[in-house]
């Protein structure tokens, strides 16, 4: 550990390691503000029906769509990731256009992959189309 975090900070003191811009894409739902959540290591207190309190997962809170995008610093070790969740709600997705990276993750449930079996075609044409691909 100690050599790796040597190693970035040689980097980044010679000035060549930046922040890497990460975007989380993904249709409506699919847990994309739950990940950046969880990746912050953030919990959230719950209370059950019978009155137990508990310590959960950010995904169990009753998360609301994105309306606008957001963007969260996270480091670890030396290394900072600036990442940006951007909403999938259809309304919201002419944000996507906006914003180019070097990495993009899509995020997509399991559960719902019924779902993006008739979007999915369209999700990656979006991607392509409106985050110019050729430069991620
Ligand atoms: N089963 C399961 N549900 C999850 C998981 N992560 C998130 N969820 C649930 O999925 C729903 C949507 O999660 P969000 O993180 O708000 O989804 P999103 O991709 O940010 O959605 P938009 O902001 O509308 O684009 C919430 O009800 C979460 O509780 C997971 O890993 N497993
Ligand atoms: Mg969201």
């Amino acid at each position: 550990m100690f050599l790796v975090d040597w190693f970035y900070g040689v980097l980044a003191s010679l000035g060549l390691w930046q922040e890497v811009k990460i975007l989380f894409l993904g249709i409506d739902n699919a847990g994309k503000t739950s990940l950046l959540h969880e990746l912050k290591n953030e919990f959230i207190w719950k209370t059950s029906i019978d009155g137990y309190t508990m310590l959960l997962p950010y995904r169990n809170y009753e998360n609301h769509p994105t309306q606008h995008p957001t963007s969260e610093l996270l480091s670890i070790g030396k290394m900072k990731f600036q990442i940006f969740d951007l909403g999938g709600h259809q309304i919201v997705r002419h944000f996507w256009k906006v914003y180019s990276a070097k990495v993009l993750f899509a995020v997509v449930k399991r559960e719902a992959r019924m779902r993006y079996l008739k979007p999915v075609p369209q999700f990656w044409s979006s991607i392509k189309t409106l985050c110019n691909f050729d430069q991620i």
